[in-house]
């Protein structure tokens, strides 16, 4: 159990509703200072909302929520120079070049010409844009934009970083890049939440929380989360794998069936007591075997395999 003092972000029974609609359903959250943590889920699930109250640009409907050691929502003023928060949507922009957009981010910040300057060309070296410096942001390729939002995220040297899905719109190797970016960033001390659909981005995070429907299902460090899995994952190899999986997916013994190539992946309930035995009794021309769980298994098996 960590002390208040080594959290960031410190969180009992945080809830919002639009209308009749509960978005965020009494949500716990301890996020160490210095680490990067995930919320995982698909569309809808509330993580932009919990990002958005955790900036204290949202109100919450209720609960206690303490962002470096400020209480929110009556310190969010506070709060405000101390973080960085990339939206969704590119935010800036698109008609002002790299660095008017950069500069006029330092002017929020309050900060002087001479500051701003040092700072921006410092930026504009660590995420490559000194050469499209005077480009307008629109112009910019989905990678650079992405570099240009994070830069001017950090711009003021933030404690705390919110990033809400911000690889959605570049491809593998500019994602990759930015992680190792984020990884600088945190080694140097920032704390990261980064909010992600992707399995392969959750996994990179030190821990997270998987979300679904404003609910959190589970959460740890994803190795955690792989051993107290509440399935066993198998993989089955032969004949008639389709008809296997529609015999499969109505047992209740079965979590998910879902096929990889030639091979069916099953999570079978850990409240079978023997799920592989179980297994083999199920199949006819077919071999399986068992392996190690995947972060998304993980998934699957706390969201009951709704959306896989
Ligand atoms: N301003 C709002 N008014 C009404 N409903 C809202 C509002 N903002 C969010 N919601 C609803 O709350 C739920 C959670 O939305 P939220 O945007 O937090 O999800 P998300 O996990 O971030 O998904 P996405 O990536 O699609 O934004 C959704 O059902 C959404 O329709």
């Amino acid at each position: 159990m960590k002390q208040d003092s080594e959290l960031a972000i410190r969180v009992r029974n945080m809830s919002r509703t639009f209308g009749d609609k509960l978005a965020v359903d009494q949500l716990d959250l301890d996020i160490p200072k210095g680490t990067i943590y995930g919320f995982l889920g698909p569309n809808g699930c509330g993580k932009s909302t919990s990002i958005r109250m955790l900036t204290g640009l949202l109100t919450p409907t209720s609960g206690d929520i303490r962002v470096l050691g400020y209480e929110l929502p009556r310190q969010a003023e506070l709060l405000r120079t101390r973080i960085g928060y990339m939206t969704q949507k590119f935010s800036l922009y698109e008609t002002l070049s790299v660095r008017e957009n950069l500069d006029f981010v330092g002017q929020i910040y309050s900060l002087g010409r001479q500051q701003r300057r040092q700072r921006i060309d410092e930026l504009l070296r660590l995420y490559s844009l000194g050469d499209h410096q005077k480009q307008m942001a629109g112009s910019l390729s989905g990678g650079q934009k992405q570099r240009l939002a994070l830069a001017a995220a950090t711009l003021h040297h933030p404690d705390l970083l919110f990033l809400d899905e911000p690889t959605s719109a570049v491809d593998p190797e500019n994602r990759r890049e930015f992680w190792e970016r984020l990884f600088d960033l945190c080694h140097q001390g920032t704390t990261i939440l980064v909010s992600t659909h992707y399995m392969d981005e959750a996994e990179r995070c030190h821990a997270l929380a998987i979300l679904e429907d404003g609910v959190k299902r589970a959460d740890g460090s994803p190795d955690q989360l792989m051993q107290d899995m509440g399935a066993r994952v198998f993989e089955v190899s032969g004949d008639d794998l389709r008809a296997l999986k529609t015999r499969l997916i109505n047992q209740p013994q079965v979590i998910s069936a879902a096929q990889l190539g030639t091979r069916l992946r099953v999570l079978v309930r850990k409240s079978e007591p023997q799920p592989q035995q179980w297994l083999q009794q199920q199949l006819l021309n077919q071999t399986s075997e068992e392996v190690r769980p995947s972060l998304e298994d993980v998934f699957v098996s706390c969201t009951g395999g709704h959306h896989v």
